[in-house]
Formats: C-alpha cells, sequence, structure tokens
C-alpha cells in the first residue's frame, strides 16, 4: 500500500540506527521525503519520532545508515553545515532565548547560518555592516508577514504560545532553508493562531518548500499532511497519503500497542472517528 514518490525524493533516510544505552531509540529506520509538500511524521509516544528529527538535522550522530539531503550525504555533518545545505529544524525558544527581544531572537537565528561571514568580516569591517543590514531587512521583513512586527522590541517570554510557535517557524525562515521540520507545531497553540500558522506552512509549500512535522493533533495531520510516515519501536512502519495509513492495520495496531488509558482515544483519532464496530 505504500505510494511510491513521482519525484526524485528531497531526503532519504536509510537503515538509520540509534541506541541509548540498551534502549533502541531508532532501529532501522528507512523513509523517502518528497519535494515541495507537506509529510507528518506521526506513531505514538517514543516511537522515535524526536529522535530521528535530531539525527537528520545533525545533533545526533547515528550508530548506522544513511541520510541523503538534496543529492548529498549529509551523515554525520554538524548542525550548521546542514542548516547552511538547507534543512533546518525549529527549535523551542531556550531560557536564553526568551531573555531576547523578538528582533534579537530573529538576528541571532541569521548569524548561527553565516558565521563564516562574520568571519570575513572581521577581517573587512564593512562587510559585517552589510550583512547585518541585509539580516535586519530579511528579519524585519518576516516579522511583519508573520503579525509579530508590533511586538518586535518585547522579549520572547512575553509572546503567546502560539506567538512563540510563529516565532520559532520565522527563526528558522532566516536561514532560508529549502526544507523545515517542525516538531509539534501546534502544541499548546490557540486555534486562532494555529490557523494562520498552518496558513503560513501550506504558503511556503506553495512557494516549493518542503515541511515534515511532528504532530499529535490527527486532526491536523490528516488537513494538512500529502503524506503520512507512521513510527512505531524506532522503525517506519507505513508511509502513504493519509486517507492509506488510517486504513492501514499495522498502524492501528501499533496505537494499539502504545497501551495506557489513551488507547481508545488514539485509535479514534487515526481513524478519524470512522472506526466500524466490525473493526
Ligand atoms: N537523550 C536520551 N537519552 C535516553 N533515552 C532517550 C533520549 N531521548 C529519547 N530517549 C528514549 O528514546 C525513545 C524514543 O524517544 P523519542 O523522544 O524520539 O520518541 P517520540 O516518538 O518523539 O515520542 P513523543 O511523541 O512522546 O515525543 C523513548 O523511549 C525515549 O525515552
Amino acid at each position: 500500500m505504500d505510494s511510491k514518490p513521482d519525484s526524485q525524493p528531497i531526503l532519504e533516510v536509510g537503515d538509520v540506527h540509534l541506541s541509548f544505552g540498551g534502549l533502541k531509540a531508532v532501529d532501522g529506520a528507512t523513509l523517502e521525503v518528497e519535494p515541495g509538500k507537506i509529510t507528518a511524521l506521526i506513531g505514538p509516544n517514543g516511537a522515535g519520532k524526536t529522535t530521528l528529527f535530531n539525527i537528520i538535522t545533525g545533533f545526533y550522530r547515528p550508530h548506522r545508515g544513511r541520510i541523503i539531503f538534496d543529492g548529498e550525504d549529509i551523515t554525520g555533518k554538524r548542525p550548521h553545515a546542514i542548516a547552511k545545505r538547507g534543512l533546518v529544524r525549529t527549535f523551542q525558544l531556550t531560557r536564553a532565548l526568551s531573555k531576547m527581544t523578538v528582533l534579537e531572537n530573529m538576528m541571532i537565528a541569521a548569524q548561527d547560518q553565516t558565521g563564516e561571514k562574520m568571519f570575513a568580516a572581521w577581517v573587512v569591517p564593512w562587510a559585517i555592516r552589510r550583512q547585518e543590514k541585509e539580516n535586519r531587512r530579511r528579519a524585519l521583513e518576516l516579522l511583519e508577514l508573520f503579525n509579530l512586527i508590533d511586538k518586535k522590541d518585547e522579549y520572547a517570554a512575553r509572546l503567546s504560545g502560539g506567538q512563540k510557535k510563529l516565532l520559532e517557524l520565522a527563526r528558522a525562515l532566516m536561514m532560508r532553508p529549502k526544507m523545515i521540520l517542525l516538531d509539534e507545531p501546534m502544541a499548546g497553540v490557540n486555534p486562532t493562531l494555529g490557523a494562520r500558522l498552518l496558513e503560513h506552512v501550506q504558503e511556503l509549500r506553495n512557494e516549493g518548500m518542503t515541511f515534515v512535522l511532528v504532530e499529535h493533533d490527527m486532526d491536523v495531520v490528516m488537513r494538512v499532511s500529502e503524506q503520512v510516515i507512521v513510527m512505531a519501536d524506532g522503525k517506519v512502519i507505513t508511509q502513504g497519503t493519509a486517507d492509506e495509513v488510517r486504513r492501514n492495520q499495522q498502524v492501528i495496531d501499533a496505537y494499539l500497542g502504545s497501551g495506557g488509558g489513551a488507547v481508545d482515544e488514539a485509535i479514534d483519532e487515526v481513524l478519524g472517528g470512522e472506526r466500524s464496530s466490525d473493526g
């Protein structure tokens, strides 16, 4: 039932493994992401989704396996080198970032990427001013687009949950990525700002950007994603359209096997309330 991508994948993850002590957090994960689409990565708690995100973006080094982004092997490369190639992930605002203003957050995100240019700027001072001016122009443009311009001098800590998520996405865009990984973009976001965030994601996708999101809200997953990848126990158990995935018995079993009182709720979520009594 897996649907084969019709274009060359922008990201290929092949047989990736990573253990923490004896725990196999990612255990032979293999997947492909099509360019210019929104792909959701779902699975029960502890399936390995966040760990895989961290491996793909260079924050963890896999014990085995290969990651190809945009035709280039990026396995084991450092996060800033991967970001420079156009693959970035969003980050929850850390305590340090919360104590900076919204605009400072944007400027710092750009600096992370222009590290080498900054070195050049140290040698040639006019270059630093030109780069800073360009970063500031882009930061203000993005804040305007994301309706955060009135908050530019506020401390990031003072933003609402939804505004923080918008800032996280805007920060990632400072790096001019080809592909963005979003970890639970809708968590703690009110419905109005959540809808706006999804609109931005869909607009950026229409402009050719690729997104992969880890999201627990199945309503959101089924609504916005063109592809759904399902992980359980560190493995990818299936990949397909939202409709294909929701009918897949392995997916239902994976959520059933996740245990605890949330089982029924999880199945209802995955099946979108379409579970029949003969199941
Ligand atoms: N730094 C770490 N050290 C030890 N174990 C870890 C670490 N990070 C994750 N794990 C374990 O690896 C497994 C996979 O965790 P991960 O956070 O990747 O799952 P997930 O699918 O993102 O879950 P959730 O949906 O709950 O966020 C879990 O059993 C988790 O406890």
